[in-house]
């Protein structure tokens, strides 16, 4: 049975909305916690459009479960990872234009430039995870990058329509957390998933953690912090 790792991103969404100090992530995150989450996840982008730095240098103090800083590959991000020290890092494209995350990194077509991070954060004892599409030429790459994780992009399964669409997703993030053991790597998974799919991708064998965000905090707005992620594990559980 996967963890669950919540992304608190949107709370941050919301406050930025008026340029504010309120909802705090930093509040939320030890709301999510005693809710019973297993990890936080915050995505500080580089146009800071929601986690500000602020927010992951306090996280860094109270987060008491685990704290997954998910990062573009950049200079300045190596340099912000190495200075808070998340208990893991998570790679993930970036494009300003962009409403969220679209694909997966290209590790194959940027090994020599991702290695390098890897190294650089591994070297001082911060694990990575690649964020990538559930593809056996990236699974293939991430093994070669000397990354510890992958995290298998869930966002073709989540928007795929009909069951013989969503079957065929599921099948290629099968046949990928199965490639991606084989390869020596530790797999989590997340983007798109909700209380309604999530079901499913819980099931899948050697999968450690689901990170998801926007589902759970769509919810929080009406229910709740604690009662969404209390519902969240559930589904989890539930499979
Ligand atoms: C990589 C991923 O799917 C998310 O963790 C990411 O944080 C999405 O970006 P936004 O939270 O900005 O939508
Ligand atoms: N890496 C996935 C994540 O942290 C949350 O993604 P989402 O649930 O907000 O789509």
């Amino acid at each position: 049975m996967p963890t669950l790792g919540v992304n608190i991103d949107h709370i941050a969404t919301v406050r930025q909305a008026r340029r504010t100090v309120e909802p705090d992530p930093v509040a939320a995150a030890v709301l999510v916690e005693l809710a019973g989450a297993d990890g936080i996840t915050a995505h500080l982008r580089e146009d800071r459009r929601h986690i500000q730095d602020r927010d992951v240098e306090i996280l860094r103090r109270t987060v008491r479960t685990h704290l997954n800083l998910e990062m573009a590959a950049t200079a300045e991000m190596v340099k912000i990872a190495l200075a808070v020290r998340p208990d893991y890092v998570t790679l993930v494209p970036e494009r300003r234009e962009e409403v969220t995350t679209e694909g997966g990194l290209d590790v194959e077509g940027q090994l020599v430039a991702i290695g390098l991070v890897v190294e650089q954060l591994q070297g001082a004892g911060i694990p990575v995870s690649l964020f990538v599409d559930p593809q056996p030429a990236q699974l293939q790459a991430s093994a070669r990058s000397g990354a510890k994780f992958v995290e298998l992009h869930t966002g073709r399964y989540a928007e795929s329509q009909g069951e013989a669409g969503r079957a065929a997703q599921l099948r290629q993030l099968a046949a990928a957390c199965e490639e991606a053991q084989a390869l020596g790597l530790r797999v989590n998974a997340g983007h798109g998933l909700t209380y309604w799919n999530v079901g499913p991708v819980a099931r899948l064998s050697g999968i450690e953690e689901l990170n998801i965000g926007h589902s759970i905090i769509a919810r929080a707005v009406l229910v709740g912090l604690e009662r969404a992620v209390r519902e969240m594990k559930q589904a989890i559980e539930a499979g």
